[in-house]
């Protein structure tokens, strides 16, 4: 009685049962469609909502900036405290505040500098052509090169790409290539990611009394009896990967490190002095989980959601075709620099994809501080969890019209050379403001330029080189797609690109055909 009279949040909307219990919240985020119910949520009660008795959901661009500014009186959410007792009690850098934070973060940022992006991509080119050789070496049945009949088989995208995201990752942030795309070996690391993070986020929504004594038992050796093998395996292979390259790092000085390029992880924490203490290399075992998850699934899925996007609306493929086919005279040229950053049809589909499937779709709580925190002139006290969903801010009528429509061209401002306001009513600067994939603030992504690099470099290179189809066999070409009138609220429409919300977001399909040009 007392949640739904005298508390604070008590005059916040909200369905009666998340009002005085948080098991409708956990039990959505244990569906992997919280994302989408709290969409439905904003849309019956409006911009605040009440989710469970102590967590409110927003879905304003003023929340959104309140809630994540750098400056915001908030700390990250109990979810956190979830990721930091599934880490053996090792705090890293999305977990972290203050100070501890902003030293982490200042190290991480220099491997996606401007000049750490240079040194990147030769290696980011290198991965992605020997995996487009790979996925494009068997041809349909039938396939004949003379009789022209090229179309390779179908290749699900959601299986294949996070190879080449997690060898990328693997290659840039510790130097070392797993080789999941050539090699069987290694393949296990993108269930164990999927693994780790599914668990960890149903933990961290369990009820608060319930959800600290789990991350206890998370923390303690008996956890290793339950938790699934390839998350076992994940945690004794960054183990063992980081011992390695701390060993190969230790034998060269630091000087010798620096020359040869090295810029990955183990490098950037060596200390003033050139060293690499025992307490560096707990630090860099804790940051890799994070990392190799943050850097791999996220990049893998936007490029899964956009050749979903791209092979579902023709017109936009044969616009990005057209684009990138007259930009560049060879693949050789297709490089960081003044002609693929003026390739504004491509980055347009790109940000239209982050924002109809975005990789993080979910909530991201921050727990309000002492001294409290007025968000779109309401009052929170200390305590309360707050958070502006990044699925439902990207469906918001308000700041996108047509929000289910795949729309590059409201991210321009000019269209075909007619003024924007002509062809569609979307004000750019607006659709800008609401944008939150990457998150903003203290903890905003870390690698955005890193991973805008990956997924520009992927599809300019594909398009300039190969034709592309959604595979022809009926079953394979409705993978991943909305369920139709028949499937729930908010996830009915076929040409939607349908993603799990846990943590980060995963996908099927698409199912994709490739023939060389
Ligand atoms: C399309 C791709 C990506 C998307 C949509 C994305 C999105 C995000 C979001 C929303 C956050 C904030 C999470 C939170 O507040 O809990 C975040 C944080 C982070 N991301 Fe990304 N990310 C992407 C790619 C990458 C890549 C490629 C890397 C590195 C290789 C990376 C590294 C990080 C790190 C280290 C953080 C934590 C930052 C901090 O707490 O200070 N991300 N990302």
């Amino acid at each position: 009685i007392y949640r739904i009279t005298l508390h604070p949040l008590s005059k916040i909307p909200g369905p009666l049962l998340n009002c005085i219990s948080s098991w409708p919240d956990f039990f959505s985020a244990a569906s992997g469609d919280r994302h989408v119910r709290l969409w439905q949520l904003h849309e019956i009660y409006g911009p605040t909502v009440r989710i469970a008795p102590n967590r409110v959901s927003t879905n304003t661009i003023a929340a959104f900036k309140s809630i994540y500014d750098a400056r915001a009186n908030v700390q990250q959410g109990p979810l956190y405290r979830t990721f930091i007792a599934s880490n053996r009690g090792r705090v890293d850098l999305l977990d972290s505040e203050g100070e501890v934070h902003s030293r982490k973060r200042k190290i991480i940022s220099r491997a996606f500098s401007e000049k750490g992006l240079r040194l990147k991509e030769d290696s980011i080119i290198e991965h992605q052509n020997t995996w487009l050789e790979e996925v494009t070496k068997t041809l349909q049945d039938g396939g004949d090169h003379e009789a022209g009949h090229m179309w390779t088989a179908p290749v699900n995208m959601s299986e294949w790409l996070p190879y080449l995201t997690t060898d990328i990752v693997g290659e840039v942030g510790f130097g070392k290539s797993f080789e999941l795309t050539t090699n069987k070996r290694f393949r296990f690391l993108p269930q164990a990611f999927k693994g780790l993070v599914t668990t960890n986020f149903m933990v961290g929504h369990l009820p608060p009394t319930l959800q600290s004594g789990l991350n206890s038992v998370l923390k303690s050796p008996i956890m290793s009896l339950v938790i699934p093998p390839e998350v076992l395996n994940f945690d004794k292979f960054t183990n063992e990967l980081i011992s390695e390259r701390v060993a190969q790092e230790l034998s060269e000085s630091p000087a010798t490190a620096f020359e040869k390029g090295n810029d990955d992880f183990v490098t950037l924490f060596r200390d003033e002095d050139g060293g690499l203490s025992t307490s560096s290399i707990d630090e860099i075992k804790s940051e890799a989980t994070t990392l190799l998850v943050a850097g791999s699934d996220t990049v893998s899925t936007a490029i899964s959601g956009l050749l979903f996007y791209l092979t579902h609306n023709p017109r936009c493929l044969e616009k990005l075709n057209v684009e990138i086919r007259s930009r560049f005279s060879t693949v050789v040229d297709i490089r960081r620099g003044y002609e693929l950053s003026g390739a504004k049809y491509l980055r347009a589909c790109i940000d239209e994809t982050l924002r109809m499937s975005p990789p993080t779709p979910g909530y991201l709580g921050r727990s309000v501080l002492e001294g409290g925190i007025t968000i779109d002139g309401q009052y929170f006290p200390a305590g309360v969890e707050l958070g502006a969903p990044v699925y439902a801010l990207h469906h918001n009528s308000d700041y996108y019209p047509r929000p289910n429509d795949f729309l590059p061209e409201r991210w321009l401002q000019e269209i075909d050379g007619k003024p924007r306001a002509e062809v569609i009513s979307q004000d750019p600067a607006l659709a800008r403001a609401a944008f939150a994939a990457f998150s903003t603030g203290r903890h905003g992504c870390a690698g955005k330029e890193f991973a805008y690099l990956e997924i520009t470099l992927f599809i300019a290179r594909l398009v300039y080189q190969y034709n592309i189809q959604l595979a022809d066999d009926e079953k394979k070409r409705s993978v991943g797609e909305g369920q139709g009138p028949y499937g729930p609220w908010g996830s009915r429409i076929r040409g939607h690109f349908q993603i799990q919300d846990h943590f980060t977001g995963n996908g099927y399909g698409p199912w994709i055909q490739f023939r060389r040009r």
